[in-house]
C-alpha cells in the first residue's frame, strides 16, 4: 500500500512538476483577492459609521476613491488568476496528452474497445476544461473563508456563530453532493463508453448494414443504449441540480437570517446600522465558494476521476523499463517454449511453441482456421506479450528491445491491412519524419506496387483517406506489403498476404519473399493456400493452439501425403487438406523434425 502510494506520488510529482509552485502562488493570490473582497463590507461600515455620522463630503469622496482603487486591484488579480489557471490547464494537457494518446494506441491491441480507449484521450480535455472553469476558483477560495467568518465574528459574535453554522451546513451539503454524484458519474461514464462502442461498430460496418438492410436494427440497438445513457445522465444532473438548488435556497435563507439577526441586534443597540449591510455582504461572500463547489460538483467529480486515471497511466508508463539499444539482429529467430494468452480474457491461445529459423530462411505457417496462426504472428512481432517462454532475435528476447527500436527490424503485414489516414509515402515509410525517397521506392518496387502508385492522381503523395479506403482491397494489401518491407527489416511476418492478391500480386509476393531471404532476412508467412509456400524452407502446422508439426517443406508437404489426403473421402477444402490430414501424421515425424531442426540451427 505504502509502496504504491509512494509510486503514485512520484507519478503525480512528475506530472505536476512546476505546477505545484504555481498552485501555491494561486492560493496566495486567492488570499489577496479574498482580502480585497472585504472592500464592499468595509465601505459600508465607513459610509454609515463615519461619512454619514460626520456628514463630511470629503470623507465620503476619499472612502469612495479608496474603494474603487481596491475593487480595481481585485479585478486585476482575478484576471491574473483566471489566466494562470487556463495556462495550468494547457500545461497539464501538453504533458498528459501524449501519454493518454499512447494509451489510446495501446488499449485496442490489449482487448479494449476503441471508444473506451478514446475516452482516456478525452480525460485530458476534461482536466483542461476544468482548469479553466469556476471549479478550481472555488477550491482556491475555500481556504480563505475564515477571513469572512472572522470579519462577521468581529462585527458581532452571535452573527459570527450563525455564519459558521451556515458554512458548516453548506459544507456538509457539498460533501453529500460529491458523495451522491460520484457513483452516478462513473455509471454515466461507463454508459457513454458502451454507447460509443456500438456507434463505432455500426460506423465500421456501414456497408454491410446498408447492403443487407439491417441498419434500422443497428440504429435501434444504439438508441436503446443511448436511452440508458440519457437516463443515467438525467439522474446525475437531477442529483447535482437538486443539491445545487437546496444549497442556493439555504444560502438565501442564511443571508436573510443574518440580516434579520443583525437588524435585531441593531434594534437592541448592540450593532451599528452599517454593520447590518457589512455583515450581510461578508457572510454572502463566505458562502460563495461552497455554493460554487456544489454547482460544479459534476465537473469536479469528472475532473477528479480523469486525474486519477491519468495519474495511474503515467505511473504504469513510467515503471516500464527503458531497454538498452541492441545491435541489429542478423542471425536467427528462435521461439522457445512460448505460451500466449489473450490479453483481454487471459485464455491460453498458443502453448509451448518451439521452433527456430536462420537468416535467409522463410517459414510457412499453415493450419485450420482459429488454430492460432494470427496469434503466433502477434507474438513474433511483440504485439502480444508472451505468458511463458520467449521469442528471441539473435538471442535477445523481444521485450529487451524498446518498441521503436524493435519495430525498425520488423515488417508486419496483418491479415486485414488497414492503412493510416495519410499519404502513400507516409504509409509506406511508417510516418518517418524525413524518409529517404529511394527507400520508399525500393519497398514499393519490392512489393511490385510502384507502377500502381505512380498512376495514382498524386503518385506517392496521394492521400489515402480514412483507413486507406480510397484504394482497392488488393492494392491495400500490396501497399501493406511495401510498408512491411520498408527499411529492409530482419524479420518479416506476413499474415495471409495472398488473401486478395491476383496472380501478379502473388508473383510480387514470391519475389518479395525471395528478396528478403537473399538479403539475409527471415520471413514468417502465414498461409491458407499451399501455392504461397513455394519459397518457404520450413513449414510449421498450428492446430488447436499447438505446433503439431515443424520441419523442412518437402517433409511436411510431402506430395505422397498430400495425394493420400486428397484420396480420403472427407477431405476438406483443398488448401486445408495438407494441414488437416497430413498434420497428425506429420506431427509425429515433424515433432522430431522440429527438434532436429532446432538442434541443427533450423537448417533442413
Ligand atoms: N483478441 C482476442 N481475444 C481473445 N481470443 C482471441 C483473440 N483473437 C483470437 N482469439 C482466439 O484465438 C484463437 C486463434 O485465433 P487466430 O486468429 O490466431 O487463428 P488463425 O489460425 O489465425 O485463424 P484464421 O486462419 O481464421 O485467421 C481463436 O479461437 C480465437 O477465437
Amino acid at each position: 500500500m505504502g509502496h504504491s502510494a509512494k509510486k503514485q506520488g512520484s507519478a503525480a510529482v512528475k506530472i505536476l512538476g512546476g505546477i505545484k509552485g504555481l498552485a501555491v502562488f494561486l492560493l496566495l493570490l486567492s488570499g489577496v483577492i479574498n482580502i480585497l473582497a472585504l472592500t464592499g463590507s468595509f465601505y459600508m461600515l465607513q459610509i454609515y459609521d463615519r461619512a454619514l455620522v460626520s456628514g463630511s463630503i470629503p470623507t465620503l469622496a476619499a472612502i469612495s476613491v479608496l474603494a474603487i482603487g481596491l475593487y480595481m486591484f481585485q479585478g486585476v488579480f482575478d484576471i491574473i488568476r483566471t489566466q494562470i489557471l487556463v495556462r495550468v490547464g494547457a500545461r497539464l494537457d501538453r504533458r498528459l496528452a501524449p501519454v493518454a494518446h499512447q494509451l489510446v494506441v495501446d488499449m485496442p491491441r490489449l482487448g479494449y474497445s476503441t471508444s473506451e480507449a478514446l475516452e482516456r484521450g478525452r480525460d485530458v480535455d476534461t482536466l483542461r476544461t476544468f482548469c479553466g472553469s469556476q471549479g478550481p476558483i472555488a477550491i482556491f477560495d475555500l481556504p480563505w473563508m475564515p477571513i469572512f467568518l472572522a470579519f462577521v465574528y468581529f462585527l458581532h459574535p452571535t452573527l459570527g456563530a450563525l455564519t459558521i453554522a451556515g458554512a458548516f451546513t453548506l459544507t456538509t451539503l457539498a460533501i453529500i453532493t460529491e458523495w451522491r454524484t460520484r457513483n452516478w458519474s462513473s455509471a454515466t461514464m461507463a454508459s457513454t463508453i458502451e454507447r460509443n462502442a456500438i456507434a463505432d461498430s455500426n460506423a465500421r460496418n456501414a456497408e454491410v448494414l446498408k447492403a443487407m438492410g439491417f441498419a434500422s436494427r443497428a440504429v435501434a440497438r444504439f438508441t436503446a443504449l443511448n436511452d440508458k445513457h440519457l437516463e443515467l445522465q438525467t439522474r446525475t444532473s437531477d442529483i447535482s441540480g437538486t443539491y445545487s438548488a437546496i444549497s442556493r435556497v439555504l444560502r438565501m435563507l442564511l443571508q436573510s437570517a443574518i440580516l434579520g439577526l443583525a437588524a435585531y441586534l441593531t434594534i437592541i443597540g448592540q450593532l451599528s446600522a452599517g454593520a447590518i449591510i457589512a455583515a450581510t455582504i461578508a457572510s454572502a461572500r463566505a458562502m460563495a465558494p461552497i455554493d460554487m463547489a456544489i454547482g460544479n460538483a459534476k465537473n469536479m467529480e469528472a475532473a477528479r476521476a480523469a486525474w486519477k486515471r491519468l495519474r495511474n497511466t503515467v505511473e504504469v508508463m513510467e515503471n516500464q523499463p527503458r531497454p538498452m539499444r541492441l545491435p541489429a539482429p542478423k542471425s536467427f529467430l528462435s521461439v522457445e517454449g512460448m505460451t500466449i494468452s489473450a490479453p483481454a480474457t487471459g485464455r491460453v491461445l498458443l502453448s509451448d511453441i518451439t521452433f527456430r529459423a536462420q537468416a535467409g530462411q522463410a517459414v510457412g505457417i499453415i493450419g485450420p482456421s482459429g488454430g492460432g496462426k494470427t496469434t503466433l504472428a502477434r507474438a513474433l512481432t511483440g504485439i502480444w506479450p508472451t505468458l511463458r517462454g520467449a521469442v528471441r532475435m539473435d538471442g535477445a528476447e523481444m521485450r529487451q528491445w524498446a518498441d521503436d527500436a524493435r519495430g525498425v527490424h520488423i515488417g508486419y503485414m496483418p491479415q486485414d491491412v488497414a492503412l493510416l489516414d495519410a499519404t502513400v509515402e507516409e504509409n509506406i515509410a511508417r510516418l518517418a519524419e524525413d524518409p529517404n525517397p529511394e527507400d520508399i521506392v525500393e519497398a514499393a518496387r519490392a512489393a511490385m506496387v510502384h507502377e500502381m502508385i505512380v498512376r495514382l492522381p498524386d503518385g506517392y503523395r496521394t492521400h489515402l483517406g480514412p483507413m486507406g479506403t480510397s484504394v482497392s482491397g488488393g492494392q491495400r494489401q500490396r501497399l501493406g506489403l511495401a510498408r512491411a518491407l520498408y527499411g529492409n527489416p530482419f524479420l518479416v511476418v506476413l499474415d495471409e498476404p495472398n488473401a486478395h492478391l491476383d496472380p501478379e500480386g502473388e508473383a510480387a509476393l514470391t519475389a518479395a519473399i525471395e528478396g528478403v531471404k537473399s538479403r539475409g532476412g527471415i520471413v514468417v508467412l502465414i498461409a491458407h493456400r499451399p501455392s504461397a509456400l513455394q519459397s518457404c524452407d520450413l513449414i510449421g502446422v498450428i492446430q488447436d493452439g499447438k505446433l503439431t508439426a515443424f520441419g523442412p517443406r518437402e517433409e511436411i508437404l510431402n506430395p505422397r501425403r498430400l495425394a493420400d489426403a486428397k484420396a480420403q473421402p472427407k477431405a476438406a477444402p483443398a488448401n486445408n487438406v495438407a494441414v488437416n490430414s497430413a498434420a497428425p501424421e506429420a506431427g509425429a515425424t515433424a515433432k522430431s523434425g522440429a527438434k532436429r531442426s532446432v538442434a541443427q540451427g533450423g537448417r533442413p
